[in-house]
């Protein structure tokens, strides 16, 4: 297998700027044409979010939540705007350029896991690691290390359906996690969740921003995250209509494990 190269992914920009902004958005617009509709997803979204920085996104069902964090994190493309990660404009790189720098820089969370239903939680977690090169060795020390942040150390061998919604969630975290990413995006992570279940997933994401330095950008319908977050950017229409600080959520968490 190749190995991961660490060099900046363009020649033009550093890999990684070091003014506090992670995510600088400025007026992205996405349309949808399926061919009979066009629907206008985002139109002219301007964000920035800071390092070490927990967002949640809230807003009515179609707003644009998902399109937005998809457009953010390079997983769709955009149709106007600019979107600079850590200094890096995601249009500049080729498609290549754009799927490593995921790899390498991005964690992500979905609200349905996402994980491998025949692999077991600490294969889940090492996939992306050896698909990267990393030794098999090395890839499962890391993938116990995140399993074990996470509080799961003891269930590494069980595959997902000997899991709990909770304890699904918190391996797609560690998976998130396994490569040290600067920016972990969430998109519904307690959708699918009882409640108690999704303020532990809540307060493990809290934990992990606060201790780790992680910056999360979490779409959500659930307020109890929205309350937990630095701040809740709302949106209405495909645009950014408030955003509202949550001065009193950086407080000591529970620990999960
Ligand atoms: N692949 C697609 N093709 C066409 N239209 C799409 C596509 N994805 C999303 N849309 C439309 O774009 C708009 C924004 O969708 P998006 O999923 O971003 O909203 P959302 O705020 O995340 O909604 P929800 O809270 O229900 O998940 C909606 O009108 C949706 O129907």
């Amino acid at each position: 297998m190749r190995s991961w190269s660490r060099q900046p992914v363009t020649s033009q920009q550093p890999a990684v700027a070091d003014d506090g902004v992670i995510v600088a958005a400025a007026g992205v617009r996405k349309t949808y044409d399926t061919g009979q509709v066009k629907v206008d997803a985002l139109n002219g979204v301007d964000l920035t979010l800071q390092r070490g920085e927990m967002v949640a996104v809230m807003g009515p069902s179609g707003c644009g939540k998902t399109t937005l964090l998809n457009c953010l994190s390079g997983l769709d493309e955009i149709d106007a705007g600019q979107v600079h990660i850590e200094g890096v404009s995601l249009a500049d790189l080729s498609d290549r350029q754009r799927t490593r720098y995921r790899a390498e820089r991005m964690g992500f969370v979905f609200q349905f896991y996402n994980l491998m239903p025949v692999l077991s939680a600490v294969e889940n977690v090492e996939l992306a690691l050896l698909l990267a090169g990393v030794s098999p060795r090395d890839a499962r020390s890391r993938a116990l290390d995140a399993l074990g942040l996470v509080g799961l150390a003891d269930r590494a061998k069980h595959v997902p359906d000997e899991l709990s919604g909770g304890e699904r969630q918190r391996v797609t975290i560690a998976r998130a996690l396994v490569n040290d990413p600067a920016i972990v995006w969430a998109d519904e992570p307690t959708g699918d969740l009882d409640s108690e279940s999704a303020e532990e997933i809540t307060s493990l994401m809290r934990r992990l921003n606060e201790e780790r330095g992680l910056t999360f950008l979490i779409v959500t319908h659930d307020i109890a995250v929205g309350r937990r977050a630095d701040r809740i950017v709302r949106m209405l229409d495909g645009q950014v209509v408030d955003e509202q600080r949550m001065e009193a959520s950086r407080v000591r968490t529970s620990h999960v494990a």
